[in-house]
């Protein structure tokens, strides 16, 4: 049997909910038709903070269709949870989630820097974007990456950027991102296996 407040504690969110209803997609609603926002996202669909329980409800699963997972047991993945809710406005991983039969169907990452330049400021970076593949197509890509975006601006960042394969420039492109002529290099070195 859990603790008493186990349950409780699963639905808490990995970060304060009410930013979102802050979120003004005024600002590009001419990105979206029909018109659909982080509060009103569509019939049966709801964008939220990660919670614990989400575990159960398919976000490795969805993830899994952006890249390699692994064999991730429920302990790694809550005391990854704990670990990233431990490190307060830095970690804002955010789901929708299919109301009519509770699973996470798309999800997407502000993860926040913080800089001593610019005066102290902080920066975004857009990671792991992810949309279940029986829900392409429907615009879902698009608002979950303008949702955590308008999160970066709303969060003060100065930027945010993100890395991404060539077929998907003109998806970002249509959203704001752009190449900055001599300044769009994306590098990398590697201490995982060299992939195959
Ligand atoms: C920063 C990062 O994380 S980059 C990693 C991005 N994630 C992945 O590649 C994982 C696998 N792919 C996916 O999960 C999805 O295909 C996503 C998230 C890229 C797009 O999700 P969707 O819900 O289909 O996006 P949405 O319906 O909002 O489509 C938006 C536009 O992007 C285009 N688009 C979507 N996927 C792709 C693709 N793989 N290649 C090229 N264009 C694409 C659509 O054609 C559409 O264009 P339109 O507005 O001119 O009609």
């Amino acid at each position: 049997m859990g603790a008493p407040n186990e349950g409780i504690l699963s639905e808490e969110p990995l970060y304060d909910p009410k930013i979102l209803e802050r979120l003004d997609f005024n600002k590009v609603r001419s990105k979206f038709n029909p018109p659909v926002s982080a509060v009103r996202p569509g019939e049966g669909l709801r964008v939220r903070p990660l919670r614990r329980a989400d575990f159960h409800r398919g976000f490795l699963q969805l993830l899994s269709q952006l890249t390699a997972v692994g064999d991730v047991s429920e302990e790694q993945f809550l005391k990854r949870f704990d670990a990233m809710q431990s490190c307060p406005n830095t970690y804002y991983v955010t789901v929708i989630e299919d109301t009519t039969n509770g699973q996470v169907i798309g999800s997407s990452t502000l993860v926040i820097e913080q800089k001593f330049i610019h005066g102290c400021a902080v920066r975004g970076r857009l990671e792991d974007v992810v949309v279940n593949n029986t829900y392409r197509g429907k615009q879902l890509g698009k608002l979950i990456i303008m949702t955590v975006t308008l999160l970066a601006e709303e969060l003060n960042c100065y930027k945010m950027t993100l890395d991404c394969k060539d077929n998907l420039i003109p998806l970002y492109s249509s959203l704001g991102y752009f190449l900055e002529k001599g300044n769009s290099n994306y590098m990398q070195i590697r201490f995982d296996k060299a992939p195959s």
